[in-house]
């Protein structure tokens, strides 16, 4: 009597073990990325895990130079990731090794503040420093971030929470950071002391060089826009595409901000989709392979036999 695969007790456990075995690897990976949570490195925790996959592919398929090539490049990715993300990564061991698992996942969601208090936070950080006549110049990004080689000058990265008092703090004129643009990328100050380039286009001889920054980066750069309060007049304009809009009251500033300032609900929702919809894609893709796996391995008994 022809026994087939299933009925194979040596053939079903490493099958399982295989299923079990790749099943953590992509629960790993989930919680890694749900861990993370910043667009930015999810992306390059995302290339790992593609090769990963590929390398684990590779193996399986007996592609030896490819597998040994691809070895290679992940460990050296993974050196290299681990110098990118060192406190990242000490403070991942730090928590795992107190035991708070919990914190872990809940450490990505609360740092994204809301965008509408991000708004708040910066309309009031600028009605004060107008009131008391400190310049300020902020660029906000509303789309894909901006090229550094956009800027004359980046300036130092901070990676801060949106706050009015650190907003405030950063134009504070005896402070080291208050010359140039704060960057505010995905709700976050990300930089300080960012030198811009200068319109070439002259506003209106009252107009200084601040000024002409913020026309000359919403020029060349269309995602994006610009607040400036003037120190001389304490006035606040927007800049969009090249050109100011003021005089403003910071309540039409608010109203402006909130009416094109910052990425639709979509794109403010997109890392939680994205890990969403990668869970489904590793799903499928997880499923597919199992199933493949299955498959071939079938075809091979019954050829054999
Ligand atoms: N290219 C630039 N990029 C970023 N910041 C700049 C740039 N040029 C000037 N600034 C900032 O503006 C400050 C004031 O420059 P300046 O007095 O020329 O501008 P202004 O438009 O006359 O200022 P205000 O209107 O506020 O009196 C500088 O100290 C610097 O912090």
């Amino acid at each position: 009597m022809k026994s087939g695969p299933s009925n194979d007790p040596g053939w079903m456990q490493s099958w399982l073990i295989h299923s079990i075995d790749i099943g953590l690897v992509f629960a790993v990976a989930y919680m890694v990325l749900v861990i993370i949570g910043e667009r930015r490195t999810l992306w390059m925790v995302r290339g790992f895990i593609i090769l990963m996959l590929a390398t684990a592919i590779s193996n399986w398929a007996n592609l030896r130079l490819l597998s040994i090539a691809l070895n290679s490049l992940v460990t050296g990715s993974a050196v290299a990731m681990a110098v990118m993300l060192q406190s990242e990564f000490r403070q991942f061991l730090e928590q795992l090794g107190r035991g708070e698992v919990l914190q872990l996942f809940g450490r990505g969601r609360k740092a994204i503040p809301e965008p509408d208090s991000v708004i708040d936070q910066i309309v009031e950080a600028v009605k004060e420093l107008s009131q008391n006549r400190t310049g300020a110049l902020i660029i906000i990004e509303t789309g894909s971030p901006i090229d550094e080689r956009d800027f004359s000058v980046p300036g130092v990265k901070l990676n801060a929470e949106v706050s009015k008092e650190l907003l405030q703090t950063l134009f504070q004129p005896k402070t080291l950071l208050h010359d140039g643009a704060v960057l505010i990328r995905a709700s976050r100050i990300a930089a300080a002391g960012v030198i811009l380039p200068l319109s070439e286009r002259m506003a209106s001889r009252q107009l200084g060089t601040r000024h002409r920054a913020a026309m000359g980066i919403t020029e060349r750069v269309a995602k994006c826009l610009c607040v400036v309060v003037s120190e001389e007049t304490g006035s606040i304009s927007l800049a969009e595409k090249g050109v100011l809009n003021r005089p403003l009251t910071s309540s039409k500033l608010k109203e402006l901000l909130e009416a094109r300032s910052f990425p639709s609900g979509d794109e403010r929702k997109a890392t939680p989709i994205s890990i969403g919809s990668l869970k489904r894609q590793i799903g499928s893709k997880g499923w597919a392979l199992i199933s493949r796996v299955f498959r071939l391995r079938s075809s091979a008994s019954r050829e054999k036999k």
